[in-house]
């Protein structure tokens, strides 16, 4: 089966650098008209599935705010991805998940066996435990063509006091996993399908991206203050591997389609420019 990496890879040339999350928060709902409840939660994310599933590389469903409203928003979920991957999206779910081995495993089924009701491109995991905990994910990525990003310089402030610490060894805790990260992609081509979480609003690295080989998704953008051209502050030579993300900022167009499309025009057109592919 074809790679995450050569599938995403082809996604962002034939759609445009641009992931866009479905991040229904109550203010968002109510300012669609929408309220804050499963039918609300169900027709904002139809919505934007049906404006952008087949227009956008990559669309970000963020857990949480579907688990919100119990089993009842995880049916939501489950038919949002279902739409998406019908659509030719690629699916990325926003979970951060994490934890020991053996319970990462579970979480791998859950998402990238393609048996699984919640099956979907990629997701986002949390290396807290340690890079290797989540192996099993790696595992089952690699061999049903899945992607798993790790989060390694987040995009909220508080994240730099843990993901800037220095280790014994004098590398920082964001470098150690992107340097566990570069191992797992060496030799991929055109690129591999471990990705890692650097958010746009996070100045200088002060990391070396340079061996990562794999996509580098920023989220940050917009709401959070970040502008597409702090990109290349933040990625330096590395810029080309981003995938830029937009939750709030193009959500906010809505509830029309059309402005919905308007507004993720607008964040590929200005993303594009930054990461110089045409
Ligand atoms: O470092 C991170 C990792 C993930 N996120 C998630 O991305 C979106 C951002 O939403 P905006 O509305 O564009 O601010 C949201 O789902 C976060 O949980 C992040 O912001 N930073």
């Amino acid at each position: 089966m074809e790679s995450f990496g050569a599938r995403l890879h082809r996604a962002m040339h034939e759609r445009g650098p641009l992931c866009v999350g479905i991040d229904p928060h109550p203010a968002l709902l109510a300012q669609w008209g929408l309220g804050d409840d499963v039918a609300g939660l169900d027709r904002f994310a139809r919505t934007v599935v049906d404006a952008l599933g087949d227009r956008v590389a990559v669309v970000k469903p963020q857990s949480a705010f579907f688990e919100r409203f119990g089993s009842q928003g995880m049916a939501v979920l489950e038919s949002t991805i279902r739409q998406l991957r019908n659509l030719g999206s690629l699916v990325l779910l926003d979970a951060k998940r994490g934890d020991i081995g053996s319970t990462v495993r579970a979480y791998a089924s859950a998402y990238l066996d393609p048996s699984s009701p919640m099956y979907v491109d990629a997701v986002t995991a949390s290396p807290f435990l340690g890079v290797g905990s989540l192996a099993p994910m790696f595992e089952l990525a690699a061999e049903h063509g899945g992607g798993v990003f790790v989060l390694a310089l987040t995009s909220n402030p508080e994240g730099a006091s843990v993901q800037r610490a220095r280790s014994a060894d004098g590398r920082t805790v964001a470098q150690t996993v992107l340097d566990e990260i570069s191992q797992l992609n060496a030799g991929a081509e055109p690129i591999g399908s471990i990705g890692a979480v650097i958010g746009a609003t996070v100045g200088k690295t002060d990391c070396d991206l340079s061996a990562v080989n794999g996509p580098l998704l920023a989220p940050g953008l917009g709401a959070q203050g970040a502008t597409a051209a702090d990109l290349r502050v933040v990625f330096g030579p590395a810029v080309p591997a981003v995938l830029p993300a937009y939750s709030r900022e193009v959500l906010g167009a809505g509830p029309d389609p059309a402005a919905l499309r308007a507004a993720a025009d607008r964040a590929v057109a200005e993303c594009r420019a930054v990461l110089a592919m045409s």
